[in-house]
């Protein structure tokens, strides 16, 4: 049987939870295996990401350990870096919130006592304050294992000065083990956090890596892994981590044989005055994604503009047109890039729920999302709010959708009967059926006016090509891979022309999905 395209498998310090006793209950690994196989893995892992740091012979490395696992974690990493020769003991320094006692045993307090016995200078955080921070301060590279899944609630204490004080220091490289210091699942835009240079991400990846909130902490996310069975982390993840890659495996390619018509086809409603090249970007994205005929219906002022240089969009005017007037019906309408929130809106708003009601995939976006607030869904609508509108829609704070995206958009998709898309700097895309997916951005070429327009017509063409094979077919792949989509298409723009228009992020985008869904498939049908 083919193995079902999937994304990582992202948890929550909870589930991290289940899955060691469970790992400990029936797979024999008790916490000292999995702790010296978290921590020989990580060391493992970013020696060879970063062969170049330990090019110095002399390098100094400081690890600033906190009294659970995760500093034992830590430990064994650094233990790991000297027995291969990547570090001299005598270079290196444990910086500890607690000394374990004599007749302790736990995987901190063993890790600790192999450090010391090989020769590394250790140095309690609460009674040698000063020669901490000069360890600290001195280092090359620094450890971060103060505090992993075990934090409870927002930094405090000793821990806090700590990460206080690394956070002070430029010139050290710093790497967090599982998780920056400080990052948890219900951390706050304001709760203080390590910000690391690189992230060692333990199998399975922690979730709250990838909350816009905390995301930037995490730096460069290295996943870190043959830690443990995968049939056992399947059966505690619930949120997977697509990229274009996977994603684009998850929608079906092209049939060499497809038609205009068969291939899917899109209907949009976007542009009023001073937007109207929303409407162009969105219909140019649906045409990327692949979708066969894509026809944008546009107020009569901006009509005449819009059909110019259309590129093979029909384009007609949106305010005597109807919905499928025109030589098709839609498989996917996308309603909303730039079109403003005026009432004279409604009755087409009203006309295509009409339709989703019947199994026509339709996208809400913008202006779109706005307007629908206070309308029901059939479940078969794709929303694309980003923080602001998510806001707005769902009456709570931007602060508290950048920092729980998982929990807020479960309970919103399941209420509205809707796919949701979150974006920002991470896109969330959430399912009714309770599936969740993170796609991580951090693609700055993506934080420019037009991104989003492109974003919803990518989905529209991906959601009108899969309603063609299925109707009522899966809205959630087809969101999960237009964001995949989108980041990877930004990131390829970028590097071959830097800041750019969303045009050109649109072609990017063409090129990408063209490759996946219309090559390969000679003498093959699909769907
Ligand atoms: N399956 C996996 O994922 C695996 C997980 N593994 C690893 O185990 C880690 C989890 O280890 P864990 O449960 O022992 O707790 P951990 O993160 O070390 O935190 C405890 C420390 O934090 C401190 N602290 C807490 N709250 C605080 C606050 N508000 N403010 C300040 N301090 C606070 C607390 O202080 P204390 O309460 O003792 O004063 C203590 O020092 C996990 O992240 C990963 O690295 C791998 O080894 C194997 C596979
Ligand atoms: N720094 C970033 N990294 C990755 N993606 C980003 C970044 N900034 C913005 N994006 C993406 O770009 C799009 C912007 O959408 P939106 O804010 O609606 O823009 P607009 O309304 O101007 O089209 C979203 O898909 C968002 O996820």
């Amino acid at each position: 049987m083919k193995p079902v395209p999937r994304g990582e498998i992202l948890v929550s310090a909870e589930q991290a939870k289940a899955l060691d006793r469970e790992a400990s209950s029936s797979w024999g690994l008790d916490p000292f295996a999995l702790v010296e196989a978290a921590g020989r893995a990580c060391a493992g892992v970013f020696a060879g990401t970063y062969p170049g740091l330990f090019l110095n012979p002399g390098l100094r490395i400081a690890v600033a350990a906190g009294s659970g696992n995760n500093g034992a974690d830590a430990m064994v990493m650094l233990r790991a870096l000297i027995l291969n020769g990547h570090a001299a003991a005598e270079n290196c320094s444990l910086v500890i919130s607690r000394v374990p006692g004599e007749t302790e045993h736990t995987p901190g307090s063993e890790a600790f006592r192999a450090l010391r016995a090989m020769g590394a200078a250790w140095l309690p955080w609460d009674t040698r304050r000063e020669d901490s921070g000069k360890a600290l301060e001195s280092a090359d590279l620094i450890i971060d294992g103060i505090a992993g899944t075990g934090l409870r609630d927002r930094l405090r204490g000793d821990p806090l000065e700590m990460a206080g004080l690394i956070n002070s220091l430029e010139n050290s490289f710093v790497v967090s083990v599982d998780v920056p210091s400080g990052c948890g699942d219900t951390r706050e835009a304001d709760w203080p956090v390590i910000y690391a240079s690189a992230t060692l991400a333990v199998e399975p990846v922690k979730s709250c890596l990838y909350h816009p909130v905390s995301r930037t902490a995490a730096g460069h996310i290295l996943p870190v892994t043959g830690i443990f069975p995968k049939e056992l982390q399947e059966s505690h993840g619930s949120t997977y981590l697509w990229d274009w890659d996977a994603a684009q495996k998850i929608i079906p390619p092209v049939n060499p044989d497809d038609y205009k018509y068969t291939r899917g086809t899109v209907e949009i409603r976007a542009g009023s005055q001073g937007s109207a090249g929303a409407a162009r970007i969105a219909a140019r994205g649906a045409q990327a994604a692949g979708a066969g005929l894509v026809r944008l219906l546009a107020d009569r002022d901006l009509y005449p503009i819009l059909a110019s240089g259309s590129g093979g969009v029909m384009v007609d005017d949106g305010d005597t047109a109807l919905s499928g007037d025109g030589r098709f019906t839609p498989d996917a309408m996308l309603l909303g890039p730039g079109w403003g929130t005026d009432d004279s809106r409604l009755p087409v708003l009203r006309r295509a729920l009409d339709a989703e009601s019947r199994g026509t995939a339709l996208v809400l976006d913008a202006d779109a999302i706005t307007l629908s607030r206070d309308f029901e869904f059939h479940g078969s609508v794709i929303l694309t709010p980003h923080a602001g509108e998510l806001a707005r829609y769902a009456g709570i704070s931007k602060e508290e959708a950048l920092a729980s995206p998982g929990t807020i958009l479960a309970r919103l998709s399941r209420e509205k009967k809707a796919v949701i898309i979150f974006k920002s700097h991470v896109t969330w895309i959430s399912s009714p059926d309770g599936r969740l997916a993170a796609v991580d951005g951090m693609t700055p070429a993506l934080a420019a006016g037009g991104s989003g327009d492109l974003l919803a017509g990518l989905c529209a063409g991906i959601a009108g090509r899969t309603a063609k094979r299925q109707p009522r077919g899966d809205l959630f792949s087809a969101a999960v891979a237009a964001a995949a989509l989108l980041t990877a298409a930004g990131k390829a723009a970028a590097a071959d022309s830097g800041f750019c228009d969303p045009l050109t992020i649109a072609e990017a985008a063409a090129k990408l999905a063209g490759a996946a869904w219309m090559g390969g498939v000679r003498g093959q049908r699909h769907g």
